[in-house]
């Protein structure tokens, strides 16, 4: 059965003061049944993260596939194990926009984490235009295929996916239960395709883009939607907690 994985994304937020109140709330109130609880916070918050992680996984937003060199303000897979970090969320939207992350760049960093025995969470999803011109599944398929590009069934099964439409992520517009159902079963079809039944069935996907409390539940009961990556609503402890406690 395939994990229910729910992680926040701070983006460019927090301090660690405020991260280690906000994991000193959440773990003296987490239930976290059956939930993987996860946060990916900036580079600059990891190592207080991983001090007072207890109950939740720590991520990075980031990392360079690149072992070392000369590679001015970026963070290397030694780094981030240096801290005990094990998570790492991949081209994400904002930074496939405004930082130029390209599929390739995508592709060599999930290669770089698995042969580090860390785990990738490869973000994918199409812009407002794309939508409107009805190529959201072809779109987010290549992402995929392009992502997965050179990795066995095996490898696979150590990424987790997170498709995000970037016209939802922060604006409120969250995409319906059913519309974020059929891309998510549509990126499980294109595993399929890649590798195999049982590979696509063991990959977990979630879904990313103005996921709160109040619509959580509804989108955690799509059969395709193992999760959650939410930004804004994670901010707060009381708000991760609704989400990750949300049955
Ligand atoms: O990584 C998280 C996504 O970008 C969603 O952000 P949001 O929940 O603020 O819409």
């Amino acid at each position: 059965m395939r994990k229910k994985i729910i992680f926040g994304n701070w983006k460019m937020n927090g301090t660690n003061a405020s991260l280690e109140r906000f994991l000193e709330t959440v773990n003296a109130n987490l239930k976290g049944n059956d939930v993987v609880a996860g946060l990916a916070v900036p580079f600059t918050l990891l190592a207080t993260g991983e001090k007072h992680a207890g109950k939740v996984k720590i991520a990075a937003q980031n990392v360079h596939f690149a072992a070392n060199g000369a590679y001015t303000g970026e963070v290397s897979i030694e780094m981030l194990q240096e801290l005990g970090v094990k998570y790492v969320v991949l081209g994400h939207s904002e930074r496939r926009e405004m930082f130029n992350e390209t599929n390739e760049s995508v592709n060599q960093k999930v290669k770089a984490l698995l042969a580090h025995d860390m785990t990738p969470i490869i973000c994918c999803g199409e812009t407002l235009a794309t939508k409107e011109a009805g190529q959201t599944i072809s779109f987010v398929n290549d992402q995929i295929a392009l992502a997965y590009k050179g990795l066995t069934a095996d490898q696979a099964l150590k990424t987790i996916i997170a498709y995000e439409p970037i016209w939802a992520i922060g604006t409120g517009k969250t995409a319906t239960a059913q519309d974020a159902e059929e891309v998510c079963r549509a990126i499980r079809q294109q595993l399929a395709k890649l590798y195999n039944e049982t590979t696509a069935n063991g990959i977990s996907i979630l879904y990313g883009g103005s996921v709160k409390p109040d619509n959580i539940k509804e989108l955690m009961n799509e059969a395709d939607i193992d999760g959650a990556l939410v930004g804004g609503a994670s901010l707060k402890a009381d708000d991760y907690l609704a989400l990750v406690d949300y049955k």
